[in-house]
């Protein structure tokens, strides 16, 4: 990291704060029958599905699956970015036909733009969808925002001033900018080092439970999955297909402590147990191409 960059911790939780406050409640996610396939070199690639999954308002689900199993094509399917090739989808109890307005989607890198300060990365979104004129009026939304996630007093500053943990935490709130009631992450904190993982996790999980928004977290790690989750949904290799589910009834907001504990261990034997049924079945010859 280079020493200009600087580092801020993650203010204390506090049940007072409502700075997040969007919707009452998350959206609904439905998932039914969905299927996608690509085609490469000419070939029919069977990505996904198929497919059905019900997701209720608020409720916090752990995509767990191996690689190439189609994770991130049911979260691109779910948040509009990718078109089914069949099966329906709906947020919010209507179909998606392009991004809702109700997703918000984060990804493996923050991807904050280097020109524009932090905040008015924060506002990109706001300012794209209805012009400088709303972003302006929204810049004491964007600044609570960032006091939530610790970066009150980082808010004019640049991107490549601040350490990959806090760019995330900025997209944290350029995310929840626009008040989703579904948020949809696609490994966000995958590229940080395992502490500051570990802190944002703690983080997402306290927005979340603060705000009550529905979120889908794509995931290959078994104890992520199962730290954050209310049902961790079990994918089989490719075609991915849900080998199973494991709801986790861990009282929230969980503390990291909680994973030395036996029933979390229970709940990740339960996951990796699953994820071995999806492997076997992939390599004793049911995995289709
Ligand atoms: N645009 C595309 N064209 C062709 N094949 C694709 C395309 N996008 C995805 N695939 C294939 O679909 C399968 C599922 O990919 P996807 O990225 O959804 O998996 P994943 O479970 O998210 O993987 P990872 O955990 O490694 O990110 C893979 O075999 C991938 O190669």
């Amino acid at each position: 990291m280079p020493q200009h960059r600087m580092t801020a911790d993650l203010p204390a939780a506090d049940p007072k704060n409502s700075a997040a406050d969007g919707p009452a409640t998350g959206a609904s996610v439905h998932v039914h029958d969905v299927v996608r396939t690509f085609t490469r070199d000419g070939e029919t690639v069977h990505a996904l599905g198929p497919v059905s999954l019900d997701i209720e308002p608020g409720e916090f689900v752990a995509l767990l699956g191996p690689s190439g199993c189609g994770k991130s094509t049911l979260l691109n399917i779910i948040g509009g970015l990718l078109p089914q090739t069949s099966g329906v989808v709906q947020v919010g109890g209507t179909d998606v036909d392009g991004v809702p307005d109700e997703v918000g989607m984060m990804f493996q890198k923050a991807v904050l733009l280097a020109w524009r300060t932090i905040r008015e990365n924060v506002l990109l979104p706001i300012e794209i969808s209805r012009g400088r004129k709303a972003a302006k009026a929204a810049t004491p939304r964007a600044d609570e925002l960032l006091d939530l996630v610790g970066l009150g007093a980082f808010a004019d500053k640049m991107p490549n001033e601040l350490s990959g943990g806090m760019q995330q935490r900025a997209a944290i709130c350029r995310m929840l900018i626009q008040d989703p009631g579904v948020l949809l992450l696609d490994e966000p904190f995958g590229a940080l080092d395992e502490f500051t993982r570990e802190h944002m996790n703690v983080e997402l999980a306290r927005i979340c439970k603060l705000t009550g928004r529905t979120a889908v977290f794509v995931t290959h790690a078994i104890s992520e999955a199962v730290f954050l989750a209310d049902r961790v949904v079990v994918m089989s290799a490719r075609p991915g297909r849900i080998a199973g589910i494991v709801d986790v009834d861990l009282i929230k907001p969980r503390d990291p402590e909680v994973m030395t504990s036996a029933p979390f261990q229970n709940y990740v034997r339960e996951a990796r147990d699953l994820l071995k049924i999806g492997y076997d079945a992939a390599s004793s010859g049911t995995e289709e191409h």
